[in-house]
C-alpha cells in the first residue's frame, strides 16, 4: 500500500471502503463490531482465517494511520512521538504495577476515591493518571458519573497480559532502559544498548535470573511469551506450526532447542502421537515444563520429556538421530555469530538426515512490501531484540545467509507464511554436500 502523495479525501475513502467491508464481514459472520463498551471485542482472533477481513483490516488501519500523522502535521506528530508516546508508556506502566486494573471491577464501576484506597495511592495524583489514560481508552469515567470509573475492553485486557507487561514495563527486564541507549550503542557496535544500561553489563537471561527475587524470572519469562502469545493470536496461536510437514516424518523423535516448558512441542506431540519429544532449555525451566507435560498427561511413555541443555554446547551424544530440530524464537534473540554457533551444534544430526524447523518471523526485504502497521511492529521487534539481546529479526536472503555460514550445503526448503501467525514455519535442511 505505502501512500506516496496521499489526498485527505483520497485517505478518507480508503478508510471508508476498508471500514465498510470489515464491518459486512463481522456481521456477515454474526460475529460482534468494535466498540468500547466494557465486555466489546478485544482482538481480531475470530477473523485472522478470513482474508477478506483481515485485508479491509489492514486497509483501515493504514488509511487511518497516514491519515493521522497527516492531519496532525509535522510539528505535533513530532510532539506526540517525544512527548505523548512516553507518558503514555508512564501512565500504563502505573496502571500495571498498582493493580488497578484488577481493582476496577469487571461490571460495574468505582469511585476514585475508593479506586486509591483499594490500590493504595493518594486520589489527587490517581486522577491525574486516569484522565490520560481515559485518552488513551484505558478506562472511562461512565456516563452521569463523575470521578467514577469503568473499564474499557483496552483496561479490561490489562490482567490477563499481566506477565507480558511485566516484561515490558517492569524494571528488571531493562527493556525500557535498554531502548534509550539505542544511540551509544550505534557508536559502539557490535556493543548492544544493554551492556549500556545495566551497571554490571550482565545479559538479558543472567538478568531476569538473578533480579527477580526466588529466582523466579525464568518462569515469569516463560508466562510472559505465553500471555503475549495468547494475546496476540489467542487458539490461533499455533497455526504456523501446521507449516510444517509433521505427518511426512513418520515415527521418531523432534528435539525442541531452547523450547521452554515444551508449550509449544506439546499440542504437536497432542496431534501427532508417532512423535516422541524433548524439550531442551536451561535447568531453571526444568520445574516448569516438568509441571507442564504433565499437566498435559504427556509424561507417560516419554512422549515429551524435558532435558536441561545449553544450546551452546553439543548435542547429548546417546541422542538417537531426531526427525528434526525445532528451533522456535530462539535463533531472533542471538547475533549471527551465536546462531552460528547453536547450529553447528545441529549440524553432526542433520548431516544423518535431520530436518531444521525453525518458528520465526520473515522480514520484508524492501520498505511497503507489507501494509504499514504490520512493519512497524516487525520493526519494533527487530530493535527489541537487538536493544535487549543483541538479536534481529531477519529476511529470507538474512535467513539464507545465515544457514550458509553454518554450512555451506544448508538452506531453506520451504518457508510458509501461515494466515493469522506473524511467524513463518521455514523448513531448513542439508540441501548439498558442502565441496570445499
Ligand atoms: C524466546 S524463548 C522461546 C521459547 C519457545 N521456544 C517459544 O517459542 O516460546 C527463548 C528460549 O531460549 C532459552 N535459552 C536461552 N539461552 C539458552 C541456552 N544457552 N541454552 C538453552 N536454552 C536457552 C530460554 O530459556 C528461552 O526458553
Amino acid at each position: 500500500m505505502a501512500y506516496q502523495n496521499p489526498s485527505l479525501t483520497g485517505l478518507a475513502e480508503e478508510i471508508l471502503k476498508g471500514a465498510t467491508t470489515l464491518q459486512e464481514e463481522l456481521s456477515k459472520h454474526d460475529l460482534p463490531q468494535p466498540s468500547f463498551v466494557p465486555d466489546g471485542r478485544r482482538n481480531y482472533h475470530d477473523v485472522y482465517l478470513n482474508p477478506v477481513a483481515m485485508d479491509a483490516r489492514a486497509r483501515l488501519i493504514e488509511a487511518a494511520q497516514t491519515m493521522y500523522t497527516l492531519a496532525l502535521g509535522p510539528a505535533d506528530a513530532l510532539r506526540t512521538i517525544a512527548t505523548t508516546e512516553r507518558m503514555r508508556v508512564n501512565v500504563l506502566r502505573t496502571i500495571h504495577e498498582l493493580g488497578i486494573a484488577d481493582a476496577v471491577p469487571a461490571n460495574g464501576d468505582i469511585s476514585i476515591d475508593d479506586l486509591a484506597a483499594k490500590v493504595g495511592t493518594h486520589p489527587i495524583p490517581l486522577r491525574r493518571v486516569l484522565r490520560l489514560a481515559y485518552t488513551m481508552r484505558v478506562f472511562q469515567e461512565p456516563a452521569g458519573k463523575p470521578d467514577f470509573v469503568a473499564h474499557t475492553p483496552l483496561s479490561a485486557l490489562i490482567p490477563a497480559a499481566s506477565p507480558w507487561l511485566w516484561l515490558q514495563l517492569a524494571d528488571v527486564s531493562q527493556m525500557q532502559a535498554s531502548g534509550w541507549q539505542l544511540p551509544w550503542a550505534l557508536r559502539n557496535w557490535p556493543r548492544i544498548p544493554l551492556n549500556k544500561s545495566d551497571a554490571a553489563e550482565r545479559d538479558f537471561w543472567t538478568i531476569i535470573q538473578q533480579d527477580e527475587p526466588e529466582g523466579r524470572g525464568m518462569s515469569l519469562f516463560t508466562s510472559a511469551m505465553s500471555s503475549y502469545i495468547q494475546m496476540m493470536h489467542g487458539s490461533n496461536s499455533m497455526q504456523v506450526l501446521r507449516g510444517f510437514d509433521w505427518a511426512g516424518l513418520g515415527e521418531g523423535v523432534i528435539v525442541d532447542v531452547g523450547g521452554g516448558s515444551g508449550h509449544i512441542s506439546l499440542p504437536v506431540a497432542r496431534e501427532f502421537p508417532q512423535l516422541r519429544f524433548v524439550v531442551q532449555d536451561l535447568v531453571k525451566n526444568e520445574g516448569s515444563a516438568n509441571e507442564l507435560i504433565k499437566a498435559a498427561g504427556l509424561d507417560q511413555d516419554d512422549k515429551v520429556r524435558f532435558q536441561p541443555h545449553d544450546f551452546f554446547t553439543p548435542q547429548p551424544e546417546s541422542q538417537v538421530v531426531p526427525k528434526a530440530y525445532l528451533l522456535s524464537r530462539v535463533l531472533h534473540d542471538w547475533p549471527d555469530e551465536d546462531c552460528v554457533r547453536i547450529l553447528t551444534h545441529l549440524l553432526p544430526g542433520m548431516k544423518r538426515g535431520a530436518k531444521l524447523f525453525l518458528v520465526e518471523r520473515v522480514m520484508p526485504s524492501r520498505p511497503g512490501e507489507v501494509p504499514l502497521h504490520q512493519e512497524e511492529q516487525l520493526r519494533v521487534l527487530d530493535l527489541m531484540m537487538y536493544s535487549i539481546l543483541g538479536g534481529c529479526e531477519r529476511s529470507r536472503d538474512d535467513w539464507e545467509r545465515l544457514l550458509r555460514r553454518a554450512d555451506l550445503g544448508l538452506g531453506v526448503r520451504t518457508i510458509a507464511a501461515m494466515p493469522g501467525s506473524e511467524f513463518s514455519a521455514i523448513t531448513c535442511e542439508i540441501l548439498a554436500t558442502q565441496v570445499l
